[in-house]
């Protein structure tokens, strides 16, 4: 996240660091949301077949051992990227998978599901959204310790399609644009939440990470994009009622 600040620790309970092993140790690649006890939704693209996964819940700072971490396997059986998700072509959307957990996680203070939004819902211009994560502090920066959230206001489909923005090559109705100005999601960030406080005062999970300018993460009218988790609540009922 460029330009965002510290969470509160534990604020943002259902977002997830997932971790991939090499040589004996785990090492964090995107982020992620827990959407039931056995399921984590991330972003398609953060997953390649040839690796082994972990989920981090409850973690805070990446550098303490705070004791809420709760670190559980993922076994390459229970990955289930969607179906038309096309890795040469992050533009073309589906950039969506869900994994199932080896054991359910322990809800608790520190750990709790995040919540989908309706099918279909489309949130306005400028409505406030929050991008969390351990993605990059800046362009080609070094990752942060601690949890980082920054207030991307959503950018609608109308505005991020215009061609001084991303256009409308790069952009479909399954995603929703976010920032677009000096605050942005960074590698890292990959397949994380973007939470929208709902009228009812409940926290949404409207997208999941997906891409920034190749230009530099903070480019002027380039926002953040998320895949539009509401585009996807029928596979993502499908997937986990199947399995
Ligand atoms: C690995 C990538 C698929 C996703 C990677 N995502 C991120 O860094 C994050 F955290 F913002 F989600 C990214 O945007 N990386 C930059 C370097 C990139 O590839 N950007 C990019 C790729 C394709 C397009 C498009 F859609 F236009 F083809 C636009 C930007």
């Amino acid at each position: 996240v460029v330009n965002g600040e510290d969470a509160v620790p534990y604020s943002w309970p259902w977002q997830i660091s997932l971790q991939y092993e090499r040589d004996g140790a785990f090492y964090h690649t995107c982020g992620g949301t827990l959407i039931a006890p056995t399921w984590v939704m991330t972003a398609a693209h953060c997953i390649s077949t040839s690796r082994t996964y972990e989920v981090v819940l409850g973690e805070y700072d990446r550098s303490v051992a705070e004791g809420s971490e709760q670190h559980i396997p993922v076994n390459p059986e229970d990955i289930f990227v969607h179906p038309r998700w096309n890795s040469i072509c992050v533009a073309c959307g589906n950039d969506i998978a869900l994994l199932k957990l080896s054991r359910s996680a322990e809800l608790n203070d520190a750990v709790q599901l995040g919540c989908l939004p309706p099918a279909g819902e489309i949130l306005p211009n400028d409505y406030p959204c929050y991008i969390t994560g351990w993605g990059r502090l800046s362009t080609g920066g070094s990752l942060p310790e601690k949890l980082q959230q920054a207030l991307l206001p959503v950018v609608d489909y109308a505005h991020c399609t215009q061609s001084d923005w991303w256009g409308s090559i790069s952009i479909r109705e399954s995603m929703v644009c976010a920032g677009g100005d000096i605050r942005s999601g960074c590698n890292g960030d990959s397949g994380g939440p973007l939470n929208c406080q709902a009228s009812d005062g409940r926290w949404q999970v409207q997208g999941i990470a997906s891409f920034v300018s190749s230009r530099g993460c903070n480019t002027l009218k380039k926002p953040t994009v998320f895949t539009r988790v509401s585009a996807f609540d029928d596979w993502i009922a499908e997937t986990i009622a199947n399995n």
